[in-house]
């Protein structure tokens, strides 16, 4: 955890992510990402500069398989208050609209409600487990998908609701997640989602991994170039 502690103090620093006298809420799935943030920032808020509160929230979309009581049981033990809200997105974005591409309706529907609820408790930060290989995997997401060079930010001001999302984990490949959650004993619960493991966010996650096997660093060069502003050359046309 020490790596992991370390990294997100660094991406706070950098990015200004966390401010003195913060409510912060990470938004808990139950799996490997958001448990880590949660338990780093518990361990950071020990020796942060700025003092801030933490609490979770988990958006439970109503799938029949998930069992949260191991998640109640950590967050009690480590004093992390906990909201879950249930909710009847996984009917609606399967049984009822039977949507071809539910990651999307699904993703929308949860941030909303992730959004609301912590609007509700007077948070004024939303922290999400993102990484640097989601980082990466969405910007080629966005190549591939879109036409366009973007990846999501750091910090992003969502002015609708006058609440910051910060993701602390830029720094950190997936890899140290899975090896530091294994490590502390962290209870991850398994993805209830229906498609979970195949989806497009997998297909990029696969080229990640299969890239990063044949070149040197592909991960630490790819973080210099999400950050370097000054070397970019596009074809862009003339004005
Ligand atoms: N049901 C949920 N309730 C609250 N927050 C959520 C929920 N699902 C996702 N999030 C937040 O959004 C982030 C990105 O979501 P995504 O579905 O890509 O999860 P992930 O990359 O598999 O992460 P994790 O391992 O935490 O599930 C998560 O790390 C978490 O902070």
């Amino acid at each position: 955890m020490k790596k992991i502690i370390g990294k997100v103090r660094k991406a706070c620093d950098d990015y200004n992510m966390i401010q003195d006298n913060d409510k912060i809420a990470v938004g808990f799935s139950g799996g490997k990402d958001s448990i880590a943030l949660i338990y780093a920032l518990k361990l950071f808020q020990r020796f942060s500069p700025n003092k801030f509160e933490l609490e979770a929230i988990t958006v439970d979309p109503g799938f029949d398989n998930m069992n949260l009581d191991a998640a109640k049981e950590f967050l009690k033990e480590i004093d992390v208050p906990y909201t879950i809200i249930k909710t009847e997105i996984s009917k609606i974005v399967f049984d009822e609209r039977k949507e071809s591409n539910p990651c999307s309706l699904c993703s929308k529907m949860r941030r909303g409600a992730l959004n609301e609820e912590a609007k509700k408790r007077g948070i004024n930060k939303l922290a999400l487990g993102h990484h640097l290989d989601d980082g990466i995997s969405t910007l080629f997401l966005s190549m591939f998908y879109e036409g366009r060079i973007n990846t999501f930010k750091p910090v992003t001001y969502l002015d609708r609701i006058d609440i910051t999302t910060i993701r602390p984990l830029i720094y950190i490949t997936e890899d140290i997640i899975i090896e530091s959650v294994k490590n502390n004993n962290l209870p991850v619960l398994k993805s209830p989602c229906p498609v979970d493991g195949k989806t497009k966010r997998e297909f990029a996650n696969d080229i990640v991994d299969d890239i990063a096997t044949k070149v040197p660093h592909f991960r630490k060069r790819m973080l210099k170039a999400m950050q370097n502003k000054e070397q970019i050359q596009l074809w862009f046309k003339p004005e």
